[in-house]
C-alpha cells in the first residue's frame, strides 16, 4: 500500500508503466499509464504450476488491481511458451492434510476473485493452458491466444472431475452441447480449434499483439459508465458465483473425499510419473 502511495507521487510523464508489485512473488503487475490497464504476470517456473503460493500472489494481486482503480485486468504468464499448466499435481498427490485444505479453498477465492472482478478482465493465453490455466483464462471476459498451443479443461484424461464451477465457467462461454462433450472428453484443443468453437476471441501472433488485442477489449468500455458496466455483469456471473458462496464447504469435503480415494491417487502417480519421462526425453 505504502509502495503504491508512494509511486502515486511520482510525475506521471517520468514512467510508463508502474510496478504495483514486487518481482520477489509469483506473480508482477504492471499498470499502464496512459491506459491505466494492469497487466498480471504468472511467473512460477517451469510452468506456472497452480500451488498455494501461487494462487496467494494471484489472490493478492488481483486484489491490488480492484484497490488500486485500474481500468482493467490483463492476465498473462512470463513463460514464452505456457500460460499455466493448470493446479500443480504436486499439491494434491500424496497430500498433506492442512496445506491440501489451504490450497482448495484459495484456488475457490482466486475463482470467486477473478470470475467476480468489478473490472474488465482478459487473457493473454501465451502458451499452453490445461485444467486450471483454462479455468483462470476462462474466467476472464475475453481471450487472446497464439498459435500452436492448446487450451482446454482435460481433467477426466486425469481420471479427476472438474467441480461444478469449473462447469459453469464453461458454460458461460461455450454452447451447452460443447461444453458437456468437451468435459467428458477432456478435449484439449488447438489454437484454431479454440477460437472455432468460441473458446477464445481471437488469434495473435505475438505476445505484444496479444496484450494489445486485450488492451481493444478493454478500450470498448472507456465510454460506458462503470458501476452500471460491473452490476450488469454481476447480474450475468452472481448466479456461478453465489452457488459457490453457498456451497465452499461442501465443495472442499467433496474435493478432499474424491482426491484421496486410492484409485484417483494411484492414477494422478502415474500421470506424474508420464509427464516427467516425457520432459527428460
Ligand atoms: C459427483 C461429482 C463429484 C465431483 C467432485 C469434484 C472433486 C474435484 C476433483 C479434483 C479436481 C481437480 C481439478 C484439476 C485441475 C487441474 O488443473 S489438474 C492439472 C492438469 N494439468 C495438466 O494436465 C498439464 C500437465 N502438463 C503438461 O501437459 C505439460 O507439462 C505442458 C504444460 C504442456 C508443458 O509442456 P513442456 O513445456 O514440455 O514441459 P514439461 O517437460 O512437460 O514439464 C516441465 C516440468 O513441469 C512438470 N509439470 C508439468 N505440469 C505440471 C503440473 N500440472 N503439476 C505439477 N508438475 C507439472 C513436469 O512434470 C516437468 O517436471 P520435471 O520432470 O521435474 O522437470
Amino acid at each position: 500500500m505504502m509502495r503504491t502511495k508512494l509511486l502515486s507521487l511520482v510525475p506521471r510523464a517520468t514512467v510508463a508503466c508502474r510496478h504495483m508489485s514486487s518481482a520477489t512473488k509469483l506473480t508482477t503487475v504492471e499498470v499502464n499509464d496512459k491506459t491505466g490497464i494492469a497487466t498480471l504476470t504468472m511467473n512460477r517456473p517451469p510452468v506456472n504450476g497452480l500451488n498455494l503460493e501461487l494462487l496467494r500472489d494471484l489472490q493478492q494481486s488481483i486484489e491490488e488491481i480492484e484497490g488500486n482503480k485500474s481500468c482493467g485486468l490483463i492476465l498473462t504468464s512470463s513463460n514464452p511458451t505456457i500460460f499455466s499448466a493448470g493446479l500443480d499435481i504436486l499439491e494434491m498427490y500424496k497430500p498433506d492434510k492442512e496445506r491440501i485444505r489451504a490450497f482448495w479453498t484459495q484456488l475457490q477465492d482466486v475463482w470467486l476473485a477473478l470470475y467476480g472482478s468489478s473490472v474488465p478482465t482478459a487473457a493473454a493465453i501465451n502458451g499452453h493452458s490445461p485444467a486450471g490455466g483454462c479455468l483462470l483464462a476462462a474466467s476472464c471476459e475475453y481471450r487472446v491466444m497464439l498459435p500452436k498451443f492448446t487450451i482446454g479443461l482435460n481433467e477426466t484424461q486425469l481420471g479427476i472431475v472438474a467441480p461444478q464451477w469449473f462447469m459453469s465457467t464453461y458454460l458461460s462461454i461455450l454452447p451447452r452441447r460443447e461444453a458437456e462433450r468437451s468435459l467428458n472428453q477432456g478435449r484439449m484443443f488447438t489454437t484454431e480449434e479454440a477460437l472455432r468453437v468460441g473458446l477464445v476471441d481471437e488469434i495473435a501472433s505475438s505476445k505484444e499483439e496479444a496484450l494489445a488485442k486485450c488492451a481493444d477489449f478493454i478500450a470498448t468500455f472507456a465510454k460506458v459508465n462503470p458501476l452500471a458496466r460491473s452490476l450488469t455483469k454481476q447480474q450475468f456471473r452472481s448466479a456461478d458465483l453465489q452457488q459457490l458462496e453457498n456451497e465452499r464447504v461442501q465443495d472442499l469435503e467433496k474435493f478432499l473425499f474424491f482426491i484421496n480415494q486410492p484409485a484417483v491417487q494411484k492414477g494422478l502417480g502415474i500421470y506424474l510419473e508420464s509427464l516427467k519421462k516425457k520432459s527428460k526425453n
